[in-house]
């Protein structure tokens, strides 16, 4: 199922350094959402905060507020680890279990939240490998390790680890920047079948694929050296990229600076 993200006056900062100032936005279910600015304006910091992430940093804290649905996801009676796993993350460079095997590498997760039953292991890995568009290539070779696959397939299998324990909300920080063209494609395709499902957050340096791949975009950007992030717009993509409300957004999309 997946959930709408509704974040309204967030600051975040490591120790002294105040990182992203009064982030305030919706994010739809079912939708995908791009983050796109230039290097150093918060996005992956922002994005962090929404699966509490970015408190595991020493010193690092969170002010403002996060709900997912009806759920404060800094009330103080919420638990960090559950909210991993309701809001899933993908990273930049594909990161599986290296010494685990392909099969393992999905199921590790669902045998960590009590799936039990090789059958039920069994049928949800293959719908999470078949949901990451994976299947396929590995049906035969699910012993061996993951970390044998290509970087491309090591990354759906990263999606596929992510998916097969139903998260709400998959949040993804340059899931692509490590890629070849290829099995960007693969990602970028994979995104938008997985959004009948997940409300899903990416942040890409990659314009033109916040174009190819969101409904949302929103843009970021710092005051200069040391100033805290801010979001400057957020609007349907096609909006942002044609016709931004900021002017700052326009140059940003137009090369212009960033
Ligand atoms: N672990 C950390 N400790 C201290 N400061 C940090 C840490 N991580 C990020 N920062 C600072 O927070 C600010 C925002 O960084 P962040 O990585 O979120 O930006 P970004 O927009 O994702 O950048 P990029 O596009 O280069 O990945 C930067 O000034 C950065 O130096």
């Amino acid at each position: 199922m997946a959930k709408r993200i509704e974040v309204s006056g967030l600051h975040a900062y490591y120790g002294g350094v105040h990182a992203i100032e009064d982030i305030s936005m919706t994010v739809e279910p079912r939708s995908v959402t791009a983050f796109i600015g230039p290097s150093g304006c918060g996005k992956s910091t922002f994005l962090r905060t929404l699966n509490r992430m970015h408190e595991v940093i020493p010193g690092a804290r969170v002010e403002g507020k996060v709900m997912l649905d009806e759920e404060d996801l800094y009330g103080p009676s919420v638990d960090p680890v559950a909210v991993r796993r309701t809001v899933g993350m993908v990273f930049q460079r594909p990161n599986p279990f290296p010494t685990m095997s392909i099969y393992d590498n999905v199921a590790a997760g669902l045998k960590l939240n009590g799936v039990r039953g090789k059958a039920r292991l069994d049928e949800i890995v293959e719908e999470s490998l078949q949901g990451a568009n994976l299947w396929n290539e590995v049906k035969d070779r699910l012993g061996k390790p993951g970390a044998g696959l290509s970087g491309g397939q090591q990354q759906r299998l990263c999606i596929a680890r992510a998916i097969a324990v139903r998260p709400q909300v998959l949040l993804m920080d340059e899931p692509c920047s490590a890629l070849d063209p290829i099995s960007t494609l693969a990602i970028e395709d994979l995104i938008g079948k997985l959004k009948n499902q997940f409300t899903i957050v990416i942040v890409t340096h990659n314009m033109q694929q916040a174009a190819r791949v969101s409904d949302k975009t929103a843009f970021f950007n710092i005051a200069g050296t040391g100033a805290p992030g801010r979001l400057i717009e957020i609007d349907d993509t096609s909006k942002i990229f044609t016709n931004p409300e900021q002017k700052a957004t326009e140059d940003y999309i137009t090369g212009r600076f960033g």
